[in-house]
């Protein structure tokens, strides 16, 4: 997923370095809210996790909802035809900015639930590819400030995240904006990354939206997605060095993602994957808590990640020196999924009892064992050493030769001493067993802890 920009030769700007600021490092869990129009139809042909689709098949199937736009747009895709039937053939996809209305929408009680469930910053989408604005920009009359909610969501979301304690980022679709964009619909990964606008007019309307919510809200995450105008790349005042510049000066501790399409990172982002180990880069794996990003009404229990699956999933992703962004999507009137929350909540349960092992850690010289039962490691910031076993059910494991020593004379899980042998068996206590993950923390500093 990592991209790399076109090579703008000889007098491609250099841009500014910023290190990943700790705060970041430190956060490991954020909710990622994709909010917007395409939360109105809220549907896509259901994908089961693993299912298989022909790649040929991929846009006219795409399982994202907020692709809505673009799916409703290639002939005889089901959403085309989903379309139709409850819209009419004369109805476009912008038609329904204006029966958009926000009538469960709570700003604060989101966020209040996002940081009880132990997330640390909150992403909501300014403007996705359908180029619709949730925020009361100068730009365009395409905005929730002038159609359908009538009211400027980005600056309550803004606000009551700040208030509820969490780091306000934002995400924005630098490269697709298909309210400004005449192409025909994507239908391929090549369409994606050539239909789309490169023009100098197009680069400066980006620039423009996205220093609108610089200067008002100083976003602590720059959540930029496919790719910027190539007009934007090279010198100049509205060009992404200058936006990086302005940022940067007016959000110090702020970070940006890697999707901008020219060599200038924050961190860099895995899209449902996964990085191989431990990296010494700074990543962030996201995805959403079903196979779509905008709320999928098509979508059921068996669509969406298993209450396990996902705190392993926030586990190994830390214990690899990433962050995880977990998606949530809204439905339209701005009320939460009920089975999305819950696995929310479930994940909030086991980090109000096993946080120590995930905030403000660190990875250790490897994230596991290549055999054996399957365990995952941080490092603490006072040195504390945490295993976290992934399958407690099994009731014992076998530690790795280099920790038996230390574990035998400190480990503890939580404030129940552990049991180890000399062979460096230890027992995982009964009432650990029904847990996702069970943490085993060595309070003594260990080989490459630094
Ligand atoms: C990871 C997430 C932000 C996704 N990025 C690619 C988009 O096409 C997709 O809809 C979604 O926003």
């Amino acid at each position: 997923d990592r991209r790399v920009g076109p090579d703008l030769g000889p007098d491609a700007p250099a841009y500014p370095q910023h290190e990943v600021p700790s705060w970041y490092r430190d956060a490991k869990f954020g909710v990622f809210v994709h909010w917007g129009l395409y939360s109105i139809p809220a549907w896509a042909r259901p994908r089961r996790p693993g299912e298989h689709v022909p790649v040929e098949l991929e846009y006219h199937h795409h399982q994202y909802a907020e692709w809505y736009a673009n799916t409703v747009r290639i002939p005889g895709s089901p959403t085309r035809l989903l379309h139709e039937r409850e819209y009419g053939v004369g109805t476009s996809y912008e038609d329904l900015a204006d029966s958009w209305t926000i009538e469960a929408f709570d700003p604060r009680r989101w966020m209040r639930l996002f940081a009880d469930c132990g997330a640390r910053y909150v992403v909501p989408t300014a403007k996705h590819h359908d180029g619709f604005c949730l925020w009361d920009t100068a730009t365009t009359s395409f905005s929730s400030v002038r159609r359908g909610p009538r009211r400027d969501l980005i600056a309550e979301l803004a606000e009551a995240a700040r208030e509820a304690g969490l780091r306000f980022g934002l995400y924005f679709s630098g490269a697709l904006d298909w309210h400004v964009s005449d192409f025909a619909p994507i239908r391929s990964a090549t369409d994606l990354f050539t239909l789309r606008r490169n023009d100098e007019a197009f680069a400066r309307y980006s620039f423009d939206q996205l220093m609108e919510l610089v200067d008002r809200h100083a976003p602590d995450v720059l959540w930029n997605d496919v790719d910027w105008p190539d007009a934007g790349k090279t010198a100049g005042p509205s060009s992404l060095r200058a936006l990086f510049e302005r940022y940067y000066e007016q959000v110090p501790g702020g970070v940006v993602n890697d999707r901008w399409g020219v060599p200038h990172l924050g961190y860099r982002t895995r899209e449902y994957h996964s990085e191989e180990g431990v990296t010494p880069w700074v990543w962030e794996a996201t995805r959403g808590l079903g196979t779509s990003f905008g709320y999928n009404r098509a979508e059921d229990d068996r669509h969406l990640i298993g209450h396990g699956d996902l705190v392993r999933l926030l586990v190994d992703t830390v214990a690899k020196n990433g962050n995880l962004l977990l998606n949530i999507g809204p439905r339209a009137d701005g009320s939460l999924p009920e089975d999305q929350v819950e696995r929310l909540r479930h994940l909030g349960d086991w980090l109000k009892a096993h946080g120590e092992a995930i905030y403000r850690t660190r990875p250790w010289v490897r994230y596991a064992e290549p055999v054996g039962a399957p365990v995952r490691y941080t490092v603490g910031p006072d040195g504390a050493f945490h295993l976290i076993a992934m399958d407690p059910s099994a009731g014992w494991l076998r530690l790795a030769d280099d920790l038996v020593e230390s574990a035998r004379a400190t480990a503890s899980w939580g404030d129940v001493p552990a049991v180890v042998d000399a062979s460096g068996h230890v027992t995982i206590p009964p009432g650990l067993r029904g847990l996702p993950a069970a943490v085993l923390t060595l309070r003594q500093a260990h080989p490459g802890t630094g």
